[in-house]
Order: structure tokens, then C-alpha cells, then sequence
């Protein structure tokens, strides 16, 4: 019997966009369902446009659906009102891009302690945290660094170290590797799968790669709306 338990869940998500044939709308959801289990490794993959970006920021609440639900643990998210989702985004979620969008003026620790101070957590217990990510990720030494004084696998591993720092359950990340060499690749499809032994985090990692995705847990296509297993 599966015991495991859905953290988040997407029940028949519509969406959206203006711009699309003879001037209608550009149907990029149409009635997707999703279920992600915790500590649980899912890959998304899909032709260019076909909607998976649009997909994580619904389900880590950057964005809504026209309609159809959005639940975490069971909380319809989707009624939130903007507080309620912000508060949930930096409670539960954390985010991973293609671009890791740092801050350039700030330090590597600075950057990755972010988060928690913004949430009110006192600097002190903030920066040893942050020190202690860093270290996971190997690049402690360069906790003193500017982005633009570090690789592009270290700005992502940085980047990846402020994902977690207020101890997200799920990490949803946007073709993390997908501006990396391989080697870089590597180390950060490592890191994120040892996530979930060290954490018990569950990550939904969008890809363009087979490959990549033929490591995780399940892999899903987004196709015509709709997701389908691969
Ligand atoms: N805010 C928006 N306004 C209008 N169209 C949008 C908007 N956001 C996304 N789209 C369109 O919706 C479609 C899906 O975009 P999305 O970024 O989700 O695709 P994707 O599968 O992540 O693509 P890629 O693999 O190229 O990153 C695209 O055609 C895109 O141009």
C-alpha cells in the first residue's frame, strides 16, 4: 500500500493568455491534474511553450489558474488572498531558476540568508544558517564573494542555498542547469537529489533533458495542457 503523503496538488488547472490564434487566447492549461508526494523527486518535461514554466508558478503560488484548485496539504491555496500566498510561498516553497537571480551587491552569505531575515529571523541564527548551507553545497569559502566573482555552478549552488534557507518542503526548480556545463550539471542534479535524503524536501525539477529527468522518481510530459506519464 502507498503510504506516502501529497503535500501539493494541482486538481483540474486552466490557463490562460492573451496572444493566441486569430487573436484568442493562447490556452496553455487545459484541465491538468498533479499530485507531488513528499521527499519526492518529479521531472516535467515538455516542448518549449508548452505551459511548464506557467505550471510551477501556479503551484508555488507566483501565479493563479483561470480555474481548478491548487492544495497544500490538503488548504485550497487557490482562495488565498496575496498575504496568505506570499506567506505560504516563504514558508513551504522554494524556488530555483535558470538564472539565479542574486542580488549583485550582496555577498554569497548575504544572499542565501536573505530570506530568512526578511521573514524576521534574528541575523545571528540567519548567517550560521547560511553558513551551513553553504558548506553543504561546498562553497563556504566564497560565502564572502559578490555573484559576479563566482562560476556560474557556484552562483547557482548559491542560489539553490537561498531555495532553502527558510526550510522549504518543496523545491520547485525551473531548469536549474539549464545554462551549465555538464560537470556543473552534475554537481547540482546531485546536490538537489541528495536534498531529499538530507531534507526530506520533495522537488519538481522542469527539463528540457531526458536524461536528467530519467533519474527521478516519476516523469511526466506537459503535452496539449495536460500531463501525461512518460
Ligand atoms: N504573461 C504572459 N503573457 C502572455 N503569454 C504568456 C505569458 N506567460 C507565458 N506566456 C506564453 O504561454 C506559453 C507557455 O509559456 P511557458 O513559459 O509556461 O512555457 P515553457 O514550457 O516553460 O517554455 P520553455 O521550455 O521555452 O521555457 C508560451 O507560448 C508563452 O509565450
Amino acid at each position: 500500500m502507498d503510504t506516502k503523503k501529497t503535500v501539493l496538488e494541482a486538481q483540474n488547472l486552466y490557463k490562460s493568455f492573451p496572444g493566441g490564434p486569430d487573436k484568442g487566447e493562447l490556452k496553455v492549461l487545459q484541465g491538468m491534474n498533479l499530485k507531488i508526494e513528499e521527499a519526492s523527486i518529479t521531472s516535467i518535461v515538455g516542448s518549449s511553450g508548452s505551459g511548464k514554466s506557467t505550471l510551477l508558478h501556479i503551484l508555488g503560488g507566483l501565479d493563479r489558474a483561470d480555474s481548478g484548485d491548487v492544495f497544500w496539504n490538503g488548504k485550497n491555496i487557490s482562495t488565498y488572498k496575496a498575504d496568505d500566498l506570499a506567506d505560504f510561498r516563504n514558508k513551504y516553497i522554494g524556488f530555483v531558476f535558470q538564472f539565479h537571480h542574486l542580488l549583485p551587491e550582496f555577498t554569497a552569505l548575504e544572499n542565501v540568508a536573505m530570506p530568512a531575515l526578511i521573514a524576521g529571523t534574528q541575523s545571528g541564527e540567519a548567517y550560521e544558517r547560511a553558513h551551513e548551507l553553504l558548506g553543504l553545497f561546498g562553497i563556504d569559502e566564497r560565502s564572502e564573494h559578490r555573484p559576479t566573482q563566482l562560476s556560474g555552478g557556484e552562483q547557482q549552488r548559491v542560489s539553490m542555498a537561498r531555495a532553502l534557507m527558510n526550510n522549504p518542503r518543496v523545491v520547485l526548480a525551473d531548469e536549474p542547469t539549464g545554462n551549465l556545463d555538464q560537470e556543473n550539471t552534475d554537481i547540482i542534479l546531485d546536490l538537489l537529489f541528495e536534498l531529499r535524503e538530507a531534507m526530506g524536501v520533495s522537488v519538481l525539477l522542469i527539463t528540457h533533458e531526458k536524461e536528467i529527468a530519467s533519474r527521478s522518481d516519476t516523469i511526466l510530459e506537459l503535452k496539449n495542457g495536460v500531463l501525461e506519464s512518460l
